[in-house]
C-alpha cells in the first residue's frame, strides 16, 4: 500500500478512483539477439489490479514483465514503475518479484531462510541488521509456503517446486505493494497452489497489486481481474478474464520451450543468491 493508504488504513482497492498507476508501458519494444521479441506494447496497470499475462510459449510474456521491471532495456518506447522509469526507480521494496526459477549457482550454499530473508533487504537496507520485524516477516513468509521445517536446509537440496515456493516466500517476506510473478505455480503441487491462492487472496483484499505470468490459472483463476494475452510480442487481448477462452494457449502447449534467461536477481532483489 502507499504510505497514505497505510496511514489511513484504507486499501488502494477501496479507493480505486485515486489508485496510482503501478506499471505504464507505451510502445514498448525489446530486441534480443537481434530479434524483435516485444513489438510495441501499450499497457497500464493500476494499483489493486490482479492481472494475468497469458500467451503461447515464446510470445514474450517473461520478456514483458522483465522489461516492466527494468531488467531488460527497451529498444523503443517507454515504461514506468509508479510513474518513474525503472532506471530512476528507488522504491524497490514496493515490488516483490518471483522469477521463473531460482538460480543458486556459483556454489553459494545459501539456506532457504537466507534466500527468503534476502527479500527483506530492499525494505530494511542492505547494511542494517535484521530487526525483530524482519525476522517475523521471514517466519511468516516461510509458514505461508509451508517451508518452515526446511528453513535451515541448503536451497539447492530442494525440489524444483519447493524452490519455486522459496521464491514466492522471498517476495512475501518483503511485504511489497506489488507482486510480479513469472509462472509462480509451475512445477508446484496442487496443495501448494491452493495455499498460494489463499495467501494471494488475503494480499489482494488488502489492496496489493498482482501481475503474474501463467499458462494455467488453476486455483488462482478466481483472483484474476484482467487478462492480457500476448501473441508474437504484441497484445492480442486485454480485458476481462472470461473473454479470454479463445486466446488462451491450449493445455499442454506450455512446456515445449526451455526458458532462456538466468532470472535471479535484479534491482529489486539485491541480495539474490546467484
Ligand atoms: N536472451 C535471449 N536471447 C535471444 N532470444 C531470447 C532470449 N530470451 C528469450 N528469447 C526469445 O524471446 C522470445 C520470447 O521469450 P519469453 O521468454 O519472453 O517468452 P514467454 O512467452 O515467456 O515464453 P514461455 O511461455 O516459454 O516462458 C522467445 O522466442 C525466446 O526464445
Amino acid at each position: 500500500m502507499t504510505s497514505s493508504a497505510q496511514a489511513t488504513g484504507v486499501s488502494e482497492r477501496s479507493t480505486a478512483a485515486a489508485a496510482p498507476v503501478a506499471f505504464a508501458m507505451s510502445g514498448g519494444q525489446v530486441s534480443l539477439d537481434g530479434r524483435r521479441v516485444l513489438r510495441g506494447v501499450d499497457l497500464t496497470i493500476t494499483a489493486g489490479e490482479v492481472v494475468a499475462v497469458l500467451g503461447a510459449n515464446g510470445s514474450g510474456k517473461s520478456t514483458l514483465i522483465r522489461a516492466l521491471l527494468g531488467l531488460i532495456p527497451l529498444s523503443g518506447g517507454t515504461t514506468e514503475l509508479y510513474g518513474v522509469p525503472p532506471a530512476r526507480f528507488r522504491d524497490w521494496w514496493r515490488v516483490g518479484y518471483v522469477p521463473q526459477r531460482l538460480s543458486a549457482g556459483g556454489g553459494v550454499p545459501a539456506t532457504v531462510r537466507e534466500v527468503v530473508a534476502s527479500g527483506r533487504i530492499a525494505r530494511r537496507g542492505r547494511l542494517r541488521r535484521a530487526r525483530p520485524e524482519d525476522r517475523a516477516a521471514v517466519a511468516r513468509a516461510l509458514a505461508a509456503v509451508d517451508l518452515t521445517d526446511r528453513a535451515g536446509d541448503p536451497v539447492g537440496f530442494l525440489s524444483g517446486g519447493q524452490q519455486q515456493r522459496v521464491l514466492i516466500a522471498r517476495a512475501l517476506a518483503g511485504e511489497p505493494d506489488t507482486f510480479v510473478m513469472d509462472e509462480p505455480t509451475a512445477g508446484v503441487d496442487a496443495t501448494s497452489q491452493h495455499q498460494l491462492a489463499a495467501t494471494l487472496t488475503g494480499l489482494v483484499e488488502e489492496g496489493r497489486t498482482v501481475l503474474l505470468v501463467t499458462h494455467e490459472l488453476g486455483p488462482l483463476a478466481p483472483l484474476i481481474t484482467r487478462s492480457i494475452v500476448l501473441r508474437d510480442g504484441v497484445v492480442a487481448h486485454d480485458g476481462r478474464p472470461a473473454e479470454d477462452a479463445a486466446c488462451h494457449p491450449r493445455p499442454g502447449h506450455e512446456l515445449e520451450q526451455p526458458h532462456a534467461y538466468d532470472v535471479s536477481g535484479g534491482p529489486m532483489n539485491p541480495g539474490t543468491v546467484r
